[in-house]
């Protein structure tokens, strides 16, 4: 049996001692890159924080001590070694463990939320509960560097420091990158302390070198202890995080677990606010993960475990996108593009390759990054602002008051919209058509092949007089799901040969319209399937679409709560329209996670779902509209 196999939960940790510890390290590491080149996942951040998390498990305990692990993507150690690696075969599959901390999966998870820059907000609350509850539990948040760049992290430190007898432990992980390397004066101000040794090693040192020099060694130590403080500013430029009011430990090394363990006990006992930072590498131990230019494996498909390579993929709505901004910049100097610490993963990296001096990496910022497109626009430029779907839920306040509200040309570009898959419930991108829904003066897109993506994106960067958004899926995107004909903005993908059935499909979900209209032909029902391209605000065209239909259905990746089909309910009803419409998308839950495909199929979002719900409509609702016509023949109105 190896030690990894021992080990059911933190007290085996405890009776190890550090030479099993080392091995145990050892064993981890073998098992991550093995797990998760299969599975897929994030590789890299997991084999940073090996034995950070060991020493962690060691000094604190939880579940009794709250350990917090911001964003969470860094949590597969801590699951292994509270008892679930046999569950790692499944990892981020259907019915598998998730790949961020779950509560339902262990008493020793707490956030499950994978948006960042929230640990520190959440050790706040619980320090202060566990203070009102009389003390001696204590809350430990793991923040990355990238994390820390965003502004709750700040909010929360603000309320960390004010009472200097709350225990809060904050451990900052600090492996100097994001995705890539994490920007901005805090990365600068941590990049500093990890230059400098730390001032309580050196101290240490000092202490231990004078004591044993004869004679001259005590005065020489009375002096300096004399100037310690004047020692500490001049040797560690720690003062950011002491002006603050937190105490200091570290620089430590994040691979040294006596160093780890010792620097977590002081702080554990220090009794107030405290930071430990810890200095780790991201990838640690894995040369194809440490070697990786791009992100370090931050985050991985399967990848064959040799050679450190993904299989080779399509284009993508990513990469489609990439290429048609940047060839939109060489023509358009006025565009702009931000980054919220996910260049690459947005595709950014094209446009900023080609117009260095046009692009920004605000960090894990996305308020920062669109109120600061809201002052791009100010002055002149029209920003394009890249971020997931999912992520933009936080900055919507930025986009109604300091966008929408002066009327200013910033475009969202929303990748990773609906349901993403294995990321789970804080990743599918359903919230955007809603909350965007309420935007005066916003104009959404969502295209549907990468034809139309090119075109919209063109068509959104040309407006000038207010805010547009694109929202595209993740993964693979198709070239042409060619139109008909085209009304207004509304591509008419099928002509139902009746006015049965008229089913508008959001973006990625054309093929589905279309599969769907496949298996109703066969039932003899006429659909007829449209991309309306522009989803918000709904089109007149489509309006007088559905006036013309007998039943309208429509269908989104989407929250339905405020979707693109209440939109255009409100919008048929503001026209006195009163053709009766169904509407399909996903449902306003918290999705566990599984494959793409698994999740819409587990909420009726596949093409033989819609066909036997339009069918079940239609034979109702056709039914009784033939009856009413019948009738209004036989005895017309007066
Ligand atoms: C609000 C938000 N924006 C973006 C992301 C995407 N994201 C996931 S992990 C990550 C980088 C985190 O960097 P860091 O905190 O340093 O952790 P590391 O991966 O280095 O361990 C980003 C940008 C996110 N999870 N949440
Ligand atoms: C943790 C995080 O926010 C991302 O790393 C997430 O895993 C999205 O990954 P994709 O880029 O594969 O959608
Ligand atoms: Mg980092």
């Amino acid at each position: 049996m190896t030690l990894l196999e021992s080990v059911h939960g933190p007290a085996d940790l405890k009776r190890m001692d550090h030479d099993e510890l080392e091995v145990l390290a050892g064993e981890i590491r073998d098992f991550l890159v093995d797990k998760v080149c299969r599975a897929g996942g994030h590789l890299g951040p997991n084999l940073g924080v090996v034995e950070l998390t060991l020493a962690l498990h060691r000094v604190f305990d939880s579940p009794r001590d709250a350990l917090l692990f911001d964003v969470g993507h860094q949590a597969y150690v801590h699951k292994i070694v509270t008892g679930r690696h046999s569950g790692f075969d499944n990892l981020r599959q259907l019915g598998g463990i998730a790949g961020y901390p779950s509560r339902a999966e262990s008493e020793h998870d707490h956030i499950e939320n994978s948006h960042a820059s929230t640990a520190l907000s959440y050790a706040d609350g619980l320090a202060k509960a566990f203070q009102l509850e009389g003390g001696g539990r204590h809350a430990v948040a793991v923040v990355g560097d990238g994390a820390l760049t965003g502004g709750m992290c700040w909010e929360a430190l603000n309320n960390i420091a004010a009472d200097p007898q709350r225990p809060v432990v904050i451990v900052v992980n600090d492996n100097g990158r994001s995705y890539s390397p994490t920007i901005g004066g805090l990365a600068e101000h941590l990049a500093s302390l990890r230059l400098r040794p730390g001032y309580e090693r050196l101290l240490d040192g000092g202490r231990e070198l004078l004591q044993h020099t004869p004679v001259v060694g005590k005065p020489i130590y009375t002096a300096l202890h004399a100037a310690k403080a004047g020692i500490k500013d001049a040797l560690s430029p720690q003062v950011m995080f002491s002006d603050l009011g937190l105490k200091y430990f570290g620089p430590v090394d994040g691979h040294d677990i006596p160093a780890l363990e010792k620097a977590l006990a002081g702080a554990k006992a220090f009794g107030g606010p405290v930071i430990v930072h810890a200095v780790t590498e991201k990838g640690h131990g894995y040369p194809p993960a440490v070697n990786h230019q791009a992100d370090q494996m931050h985050q991985t498909d399967p990848i064959d475990p040799r050679t450190g390579l993904p299989p080779v993929k399509g284009p993508s709505w990513t990469s489609v996108f990439s290429d048609e901004l940047a060839a939109i910049g060489a023509e358009r100097e006025d565009v702009v593009a931000i980054t919220a610490a996910m260049l690459r993963s947005t595709g950014l990296h094209t446009f900023a390759e080609e117009f260095p001096d046009r692009w920004f990496d605000v960090g894990i910022a996305e308020q920062h990054a669109v109120t600061s497109a809201a002052g791009l626009a100010m002055g002149g430029k029209h920003p394009v602002v890249a971020v997931y779907s999912t992520f933009l839920n936080r900055a919507f306040d930025q986009v109604l008051m300091d966008v929408a509200l002066h009327r200013l040309p910033v475009t969202l570009v929303l990748d990773r919209a609906g349901i993403t898959g294995p990321d789970g419930p804080s990743h599918h991108g359903m919230w955007d058509l809603s909350l965007l829904g309420m935007v005066p003066g916003m104009r959404v897109a969502a295209p549907r092949d990468a034809g139309t993506l090119r075109e919209e994106l063109r068509e959104a960067i040309a407006v000038s007089d207010g805010p547009t958004a694109l929202r595209f899926s993740k993964g693979s995107v198709v070239e042409s799901v060619p139109a008909v004909e085209r009304l207004g903005t509304v591509d008419v993908l099928r002509r139902g040969g009746s006015e049965d059935v008229l089913l508008v499909a959001v973006g990625a979900f054309a093929g589905l319209g279309l599969s769907a209209a496949d298996r109703l032909a066969d039932q003899g029902i006429g659909v007829t399937v449209v991309d309306p391209r522009w989803v918000l605000p709904v089109a007149p065209e489509l309006v007088e679409l559905a006036a013309s239909h007998r039943l309208v259905v429509t269908v989104e990746d989407c929250g339905r709560h405020g979707g693109f089909g209440s939109a255009v309910a409100a919008a048929l009803r503001d026209a006195d329209c009163d053709v009766p419409l169904r509407d399909l998308g996903v449902p306003q839950r918290f999705l566990q996670h599984g494959s793409r495909e698994q999740v819409l199929a587990g909420v009726g979002l596949t093409a033989q779902d819609v066909a036997r719900k339009v069918t079940e409509w239609a034979a109702n609702r056709i039914g009784d509209a033939q009856a009413a016509d019948e009738a209004a023949v036989e005895s017309p109105r007066d």
